[in-house]
C-alpha cells in the first residue's frame, strides 16, 4: 500500500510547552514511560485494553517511585497526575505528545497508529516504542503519517536515559526534530538517526551479542550464569561509561585504534562472528528459562527489578550522570514562558 503524502508538520506548540502526555499500552515499557513522565512533572493519561491494566500500571509506577525519588523528582511531580481511561480516544484527545507501547506485532501497530493519528490533536507527535520495526512499515494506514516516528526506549525507560529517534519515509523531518527536543526536555539522552536501520543502533549491537549467547546455550558451550558474568565482570563495567569503540582504542596502547586495528583487525575474519540466528526451539527456550531461574537464585522478578533499579542509579551516580531531576519541571516552565512569548 502506498502511504498518503504527508503535509508539512506544524507543531501545535514548542516541545518545552508540553504538559500532557498519553501512554498507549501500559505494560513493561508503557508503564515505565508513564513513571518517567510523571517523575518529570507531566500529566499522564494512559490507556491499555487489558482488564487489569490499571492495577498493574499503578503497581509498576509505585515500584519505580523510590528509584525516581532518589534521582530527584521534578517540581510538582506526582503519581496523582496519572489518569487511566477506559477509551483510547479519551487518552489522546487532549494529548500534546503520544507514546505508543503496544505489543510488538506489525499489523497491530499499523492499525493502532492510524487510530491514534485519527484521534490525537493536530500537531501532536505520535512516537512508537517499537524495538525494531521501521516506521515506514507502520505508518501506511495513517492520514497524517508525517507526525509518526519511532522513539525507542530502553528498559526501564524511567532509568535508562537513551531514546533512539528515527522517522520513516513519510515522516516529516520537522516532527523528528521536535521529538528529539521534546525527549531532551523530558530528561532523556537522545540519538537522532537520519535513516532507518534494522534494530536501530543499540538493538543491532545487542542482538549480535544475544545471538551468540543463545548459540552458546543451545550448544551447551556456556551456562546462562557464565554468559551474564562474562559481561557484568568484564566488558559491561567499561561499557557503562565508555563505548566499545573507544574502549578498543585503548586496547592498542599508545598506538590507539590504529595499532589496535593493525594488531587485532585480521582476527575479525575468524569464523566466530558468522553465525545465523539459532532456531528458538523448545529445548533452547527451556534451557534459557531454566538458566535464568538458576541465575536468579530464588530472587523474585520484583526483587530483581529493585536490584536492577538500584544498580542503574549507582552506576549513573558513580559516572556523574544523574539527571537534573529536581530542575526538570522548573526548566520546562521557564522554557514554556519563552516559547509562549514568541
Ligand atoms: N520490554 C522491553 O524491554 C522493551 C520493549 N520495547 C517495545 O515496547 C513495546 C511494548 O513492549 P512491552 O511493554 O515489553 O510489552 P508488554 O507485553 O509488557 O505490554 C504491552 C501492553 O500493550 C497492551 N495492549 C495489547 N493490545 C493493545 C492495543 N491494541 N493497543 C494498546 N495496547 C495494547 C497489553 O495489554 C500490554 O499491557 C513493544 O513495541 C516493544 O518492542 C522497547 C524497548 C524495550
Ligand atoms: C528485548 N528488547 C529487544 C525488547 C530490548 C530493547 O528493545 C531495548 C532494551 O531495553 O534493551
Amino acid at each position: 500500500m502506498t502511504a498518503p503524502s504527508p503535509g508539512p508538520f506544524a507543531a501545535a506548540f514548542p516541545p518545552e510547552a508540553v504538559r500532557r502526555v498519553a501512554c498507549v499500552g501500559a505494560g513493561v515499557i508503557g508503564g515505565g514511560w508513564a513513571a518517567h513522565f510523571l517523575a518529570r512533572g507531566y500529566d499522564v493519561t494512559a490507556w491499555d485494553p487489558a482488564p487489569d491494566a490499571e492495577r498493574k500500571l499503578r503497581r509498576l509506577v509505585d515500584a519505580a517511585w523510590p528509584a525516581l525519588e532518589q534521582l530527584g523528582l521534578a517540581e510538582g511531580a506526582s503519581r496523582g497526575r496519572l489518569t487511566v481511561v477506559p477509551e483510547l480516544r479519551d487518552a489522546v484527545a487532549d494529548a500534546e505528545f503520544v507514546q505508543e507501547s503496544a505489543p510488538e506485532k506489525l499489523e497491530l501497530k499499523r492499525s493502532l497508529l492510524a487510530e491514534l493519528d485519527a484521534a490525537a490533536p493536530p500537531g501532536a507527535v505520535i512516537a512508537s516504542s517499537t524495538s525494531g520495526y521501521p516506521m515506514t512499515d507502520m505508518q501506511g494506514e495513517a492520514t497524517d503519517p508525517g507526525r509518526l516516528l519511532v522513539g525507542h526506549p530502553f528498559n526501564p525507560p524511567y532509568l535508562i536515559p537513551l531514546v533512539e529517534v528515527v522517522g520513516g519515509e513519510s515522516t516529516d523531518p520537522g516532527a523528528v526534530a521536535w521529538a528529539s527536543r521534546f525527549y531532551e526536555v523530558a530528561g532523556k539522552s537522545v540519538i537522532t538517526m537520519d535513516r532507518e536501520l534494522p534494530g536501530f543502533i543499540a538493538n543491532r549491537l545487542q542482538e549480535a551479542l544475544w545471538r551468540e549467547a543463545l548459540h552458546m546455550v543451545a550448544n551447551g558451550e556456556a551456562s546462562v550464569r557464565d554468559i551474564d558474568a562474562s559481561i557484568t565482570e568484564g566488558p559491561g563495567l567499561r561499557w557503562a561509561f565508555m563505548g566499545p569503540c573507544l574502549t578498543f582504542a585503548l586496547a592498542g596502547g599508545e598506538g590507539g585504534m590504529a595499532h589496535m586495528l593493525d594488531h587485532f583487525g585480521p582476527s575479525l575474519k575468524s569464523p566466530w562472528t558468522r553465525l545465523e540466528a539459532p532456531e528458538l526451539d523448545a529445548p533452547l527456550r527451556d534451557a534459557m528459562v531454566e538458566g535464568c531461574e538458576e541465575a536468579a537464585a530464588g530472587r523474585s522478578i520484583a526483587q530483581l527489578v529493585a536490584e536492577r533499579d538500584q544498580g542503574v542509579i549507582d552506576v549513573l551516580r558513580a559516572t556523574g550522570r544523574l539527571p537534573q531531576g529536581s530542575g526538570g519541571h522548573k526548566d520546562r516552565g521557564d522554557a514554556t514562558a519563552e516559547g509562549e512569548s514568541t
